[in-house]
C-alpha cells in the first residue's frame, strides 16, 4: 500500500458563517461511520494516502478528520496535547482562539491511520467559525468537564449543533474529562452513562492530566474509522462500544 506524508500542523481558519442553528431538539446520533476519504486541506475531506516524497513527517495509509468540541475549559486542548505529545499543560488556562489542528499517525492492525485532529474554541463567540468545519469531520469527540455541571448540561445543545452541522454518519463519542479531580466531581458517572445510553453514544471518563483513557479514546475512533474504510468482509465488525467498555478504565483508577 502506498503511503503519504503528513503535512505539518498549522492554524486554520474558516469563513465565518452566521447564525446558530435553530434548536429543534436533539435526535439520537448514531455512533456511525465516517466516510473515509480525503485528506484534507483545512476544510476538505481526508483522502486515502498516496506515495510520499520528501523528508520529514510521518507516513500513513489513510487519513481522517476528527474534531474536539465542548464548552470552553472542559480540556479539549489539554486532551489533544496529552494524546499528541504525552504532556499536560498545567497552570494558566489559555483559551483557544478559533480553531487549530494537530496530526498524529496511529497504527491500527498494521495500517497507518493519520488522525488530523481539530481543536475548536469552546467559547460561544467562535461558534460560527467552527460550524464550517463540522461538515468534513469523520469523527467528533464531545467533551464535558466532570467538575463542571454546566458543561454537562450543555451536551444536549452540542448534540443539536452536531445534528445541524455534521454528517449524519459521523462517529461520535462522549467524554467526561478531568476525572482526576475526584473531590470536585459535580457530574455523576451514572448520569453521563444514562445520557450516553439515551443517545446511543460510546462514553468514557478521561483525564488529560493523568492520561486516563486518552489514547484509548483516539485509538477507538481510529479503529472504527479504519474498519469502515477498509470494509474487509472477512474481518469481524469492530464494535466501538464493546471495545471501550472492555479496554476503558474506571474513574476510580487513575492508571493512564
Ligand atoms: N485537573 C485537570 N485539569 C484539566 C484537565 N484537562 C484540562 N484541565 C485544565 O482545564 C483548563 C482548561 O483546559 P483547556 O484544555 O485549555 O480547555 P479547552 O476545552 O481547550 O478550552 P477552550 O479552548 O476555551 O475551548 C486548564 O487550566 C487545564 O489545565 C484534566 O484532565 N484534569
Ligand atoms: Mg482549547
Amino acid at each position: 500500500m502506498s503511503r503519504k506524508k503528513t503535512p505539518k500542523s498549522k492554524a486554520g481558519s474558516a469563513p465565518a458563517t452566521s447564525a446558530l442553528p435553530a434548536a429543534n431538539g436533539p435526535r439520537p446520533v448514531r455512533p456511525g461511520t465516517a466516510r473515509p476519504g480525503p485528506e484534507a486541506p483545512p476544510n476538505g475531506p481526508p483522502q486515502p494516502g498516496r506515495s510520499s516524497v520528501g523528508g520529514g513527517g510521518d507516513f500513513y495509509d489513510v487519513a481522517f478528520k476528527v474534531m474536539l468540541v465542548g464548552d470552553s475549559g472542559v480540556g479539549k486542548t489539554c486532551l489533544l496535547m496529552r494524546f499528541k505529545d504525552g504532556a499536560f499543560l498545567a497552570g494558566t488556562f489559555i483559551s483557544t482562539v478559533g480553531i487549530d489542528f494537530r496530526n498524529k499517525v496511529v497504527d491500527v492492525d498494521g495500517m497507518k491511520v493519520k488522525l488530523q485532529i481539530w481543536d475548536t474554541a469552546g467559547q460561544e463567540r467562535f461558534r460560527s467559525v467552527t460550524h464550517a468545519y463540522y461538515r468534513d469531520a469523520h469523527a467528533l469527540l464531545l467533551l464535558y468537564d466532570v467538575t463542571n455541571k454546566a458543561s454537562f448540561d450543555s451536551i444536549q445543545a452540542w448534540l443539536t449543533e452536531i445534528q445541524e452541522h455534521a454528517q449524519d454518519d459521523v462517529v461520535l463519542m462522549l467524554l467526561g474529562n478531568k476525572v482526576d479531580s475526584a473531590q470536585e466531581r459535580a457530574v455523576k458517572r451514572e448520569d453521563a452513562e444514562k445520557l450516553a445510553k439515551d443517545y446511543g453514544l460510546p462514553f468514557m471518563e478521561t483525564s488529560a492530566k493523568t492520561g486516563l483513557n486518552v489514547d484509548l479514546a483516539f485509538t477507538a475512533i481510529a479503529k472504527e474509522l479504519k474498519q469502515r474504510h477498509t470494509k474487509a468482509p472477512s474481518e469481524p465488525r469492530f464494535q466501538l462500544h464493546d471495545y471501550i467498555k472492555r479496554e476503558g478504565r474506571g474513574a476510580s483508577c487513575c492508571r493512564p
